[in-house]
C-alpha cells in the first residue's frame, strides 16, 4: 500500500542500516514512530508492531471498552481504518481472552464506483479474519441508495444525507446481529478535527462528546473507538500486507473538514503531540452551567435517539419521498425536527445541533 503519507517516518536507507532499534536494541532500525518522533525512535518494524498493538490494547483495557461475552460489530467501510481495526482487534481478542464475539458490519450506501469496490475488500476480510459479516444498504432501509440522492439533490448536501443514514443504518445493523457495542475505526486525527470543527461552528454540544472513547450509551448501541490515540500516519505504515482499497468518495466535497484536516497536520509535522494536546483540549472544556443542552428523547415516528420530535434521517427521508429533499438541510433554530411552531425538545439550547455539512454531514460520530 502507499504509505507516502507517512512522511517522515521510514529513515532513509543509509541511516537505516546504521542504528539498532532503541527498543530492542537486538534489530536493525527501520522506522521512526510518527506519534514520538523525538523520544522512542527510531524502532524496527517488529517493535513497531508490538507497541502499535499494546497502545490499542492498553486504551481497550483503561477505558474498560469491553466486557467478555460482548457481541461487537466492527463498522467495516473497507477503507484502511476499519481494516486494521477488524485486524488488531480480532489479534487481541485471541491474544489476550475478551472473550468478545466480533462480526463486521457494512453499510452500503449505495455508490456505485466507491462503495461496491470497498465491500469487496470487506468480503475479503470477512475470509482472512474469519469474522462473520453482515451488510445492510441504504435501498433496503430507506428506498433511496446515495446515488439516487444525488440525482436528487446535487453533490451540495449530500454528505448530510449519507453521515444521518449511516449513522442510523450501523445501528440497525448492529441490532440485526444482536451487538452490544459497535466499534469504529475513527482515529486521533479525526477526533482532533472534530474537536477544532466543533469549536468552530460553537457547536457545544457535540464538542462535549466528539472527544468521548464511548458514545451513545444512552441510545440503542453504544459505539467506541478504540483507536482514540492511534495517529493516522501509524495506521498507514502498521499492515502487515497490503490493504488494496484506499479511495476516497466520488461524492464528497470535504472542503471544511480539508481545511482542518490540512491545519492539524501542519501542526503534526512540526510537533507530533499537537493530535494528542487538541484531544487534551476538547477533554478539558468545561460547559458553563447556563449553557443549556439539548434533552435526548425518541422520534416519534421510528423511535431511534433524536432530540427532536422526529429524528433527523425521519426528516431527510420525508423531504426525499415528498420530492422536497432540502426539506432539513441546513441549520435552523427550530431545527428540523421542530414541529410547525418551531416547538424543541432543547428549551432554548444555545444551538440547535441539526445539519452540519461535513465529512459525514455532520462533527459527530
Ligand atoms: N460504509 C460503512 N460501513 C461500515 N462502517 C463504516 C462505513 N463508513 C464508515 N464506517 C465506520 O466509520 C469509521 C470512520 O469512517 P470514515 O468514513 O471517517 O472513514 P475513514 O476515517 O477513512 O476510515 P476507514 O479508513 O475505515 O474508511 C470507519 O473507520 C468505520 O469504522
Amino acid at each position: 500500500m502507499d504509505s507516502s503519507s507517512a512522511d517522515g517516518a521510514r529513515l532513509p536507507p543509509s541511516r537505516a542500516g546504521s542504528r539498532l532499534c532503541v527498543r530492542c536494541g537486538e534489530r536493525k532500525a527501520a522506522l521512526k514512530r510518527p506519534k514520538t518522533l523525538e523520544q522512542v525512535s527510531p524502532i524496527c518494524r517488529e517493535c513497531f508492531y508490538v507497541v502499535f498493538e499494546d497502545e490499542i490494547h492498553q486504551t481497550i483495557v483503561d477505558n474498560t471498552l469491553f466486557k467478555a461475552g460482548e457481541r461487537v460489530a466492527i463498522g467495516a467501510s473497507g477503507g484502511k481504518d476499519s481494516t486494521v481495526l477488524a485486524y488488531v482487534l480480532s489479534e487481541l481478542n485471541r491474544r489476550h481472552n475478551y472473550g468478545l464475539d466480533l462480526f463486521l458490519l457494512s453499510v452500503d450506501e449505495g455508490i456505485t464506483g466507491y462503495r461496491d469496490d470497498s465491500l469487496e475488500t470487506v468480503k475479503r476480510n470477512e475470509i482472512q479474519y474469519g469474522l462473520p459479516l453482515k451488510i445492510v444498504s441504504y435501498k433496503d432501509l430507506y428506498g433511496w441508495t446515495m446515488d439516487d440522492i444525488v440525482k436528487a439533490i446535487g453533490l451540495k448536501n449530500n454528505c448530510t444525507f449519507c453521515g444521518v443514514f449511516r449513522r442510523q443504518a450501523l445501528d440497525r445493523g448492529a441490532a440485526l446481529l444482536k451487538a452490544d457495542k459497535i466499534v469504529t475505526g475513527h482515529n486521533a486525527d479525526d477526533i482532533a478535527e472534530t474537536v477544532l470543527l466543533n469549536i468552530l461552528r460553537g457547536d457545544i454540544a457535540r464538542l462535549s462528546r466528539c472527544t468521548f472513547i464511548t458514545t451513545g450509551e444512552d441510545g440503542p448501541i453504544p459505539r467506541c473507538k478504540p483507536f482514540k490515540y492511534t495517529y493516522e500516519k501509524e495506521i498507514v505504515i502498521y499492515p502487515l500486507y497490503e490493504i488494496s482499497h484506499i479511495s476516497v468518495c466520488i461524492y464528497s466535497p470535504n472542503a471544511y473538514r480539508g481545511f482542518a484536516r490540512e491545519f492539524i497536520k501542519d501542526l503534526e509535522r512540526m510537533r507530533p503531540r499537537a493530535i494528542l494536546d487538541i484531544i487534551k483540549s476538547g477533554e478539558n472544556f468545561r460547559i458553563s452551567t447556563t449553557t443549556r443542552m439539548p434533552e435526548q428523547g425518541t422520534c416519534e415516528r421510528c423511535g431511534y435517539i433524536s432530540s427532536q420530535k422526529l429524528c433527523k434521517a425521519c426528516v431527510l427521508l420525508d423531504g426525499l419521498n415528498r420530492g422536497l429533499p432540502k426539506l432539513g438541510i441546513g441549520r435552523t433554530k427550530a431545527g428540523p425536527g421542530a414541529d410547525g411552531d418551531g416547538k424543541q425538545r432543547a428549551k432554548g439550547s444555545e444551538r440547535n445541533t441539526s445539519s452540519l455539512q461535513g465529512k459525514h454531514g455532520n462533527f459527530d460520530f
